[in-house]
């Protein structure tokens, strides 16, 4: 059965990006990563992608007027790679209702946060000072509002004491490297799909606990 072709954009060092590109090296994962974007011409993640055979494409940001533009540079880039779905890694630009809407349902994005909690951007340091003692990530479809789409799965990270930005980042940072692969996995296996604005699962994930914290392999 034909893989899908998946893209990952980027921003930047691309350790979420390593992530999918190791799981995507195993035998039985239901996709196959065809391409590499990146907004951004120094991006470390560049490189990952370039190390495992992957083809990479740089669409600065900065080089358009508008982000509709920007938008179409990517979709250009996405329709000659034949890609039939997007995973965010990383991905610092916040992406136009119109696009959000042509890739809905295919479109999902990994934020550092148990979402709702800590929408945006400084999340870590936020957390840190609102003195949070469960954090974690979330893996959501991207719709128009930003960290707002439908949420697929989460993992729970205690904040420890004594713990800075840092420490507690590079804790959630190791969940979030199990959880997207995992995420991308079901969805891409059917057994979590998008209904209307409600992510749904086969029983078999919801006996098998997946839903939370899934798999860890
Ligand atoms: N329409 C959507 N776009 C994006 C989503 C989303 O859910 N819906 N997720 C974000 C990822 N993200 C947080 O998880 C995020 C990334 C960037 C920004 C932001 O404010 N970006 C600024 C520029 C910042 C920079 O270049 O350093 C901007 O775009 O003006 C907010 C949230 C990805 N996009
Ligand atoms: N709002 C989006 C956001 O904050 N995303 C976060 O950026 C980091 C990228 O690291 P990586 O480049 O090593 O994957 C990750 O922690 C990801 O959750």
């Amino acid at each position: 059965m034909a893989r899908t072709k998946i893209a990952v954009l980027i921003s930047g060092r691309g350790s979420n990006l390593q992530s999918l590109i190791d799981a995507a090296a195993e035998p039985d994962f239901p996709g196959e990563i065809a391409l590499v974007i990146s907004n951004r011409p120094k991006a470390g993640g560049l490189e990952r992608a370039s190390k495992a055979g992957i083809s990479v494409e740089v669409v600065d940001h900065k080089s358009f007027e508008t982000r509709e533009d920007f938008e179409a540079a990517i979709n250009h880039a996405l329709k000659t790679a034949k890609v039939d779905f997007i995973c965010l890694a990383g991905f610092m630009r916040v992406l136009t209702a119109g696009f959000a809407s042509d890739w809905r349902g295919r479109l999902i994005n990994i934020h550092p946060s148990l979402l709702p909690s800590f929408e945006g951007l400084h999340v870590h340091e936020r957390m840190i000072q609102a003195g949070v003692k469960i954090a974690g990530c979330t893996v959501h479809f991207v719709s128009a509002d930003v960290d707002s789409g439908p949420i697929i799965g989460q993992a729970a990270v205690p904040v420890l004491p004594g713990d800075n930005e840092e420490k507690l980042a590079a804790r959630i940072l190791e969940q979030e490297h199990k959880l997207y692969p995992a995420c991308l996995r079901l969805l891409l296996e059917n057994k979590a799909r998008l209904l209307g604005a409600n992510v749904i699962y086969d029983d078999t994930v919801v006996a098998t606990g997946e839903l939370i914290n899934p798999p860890t392999n």
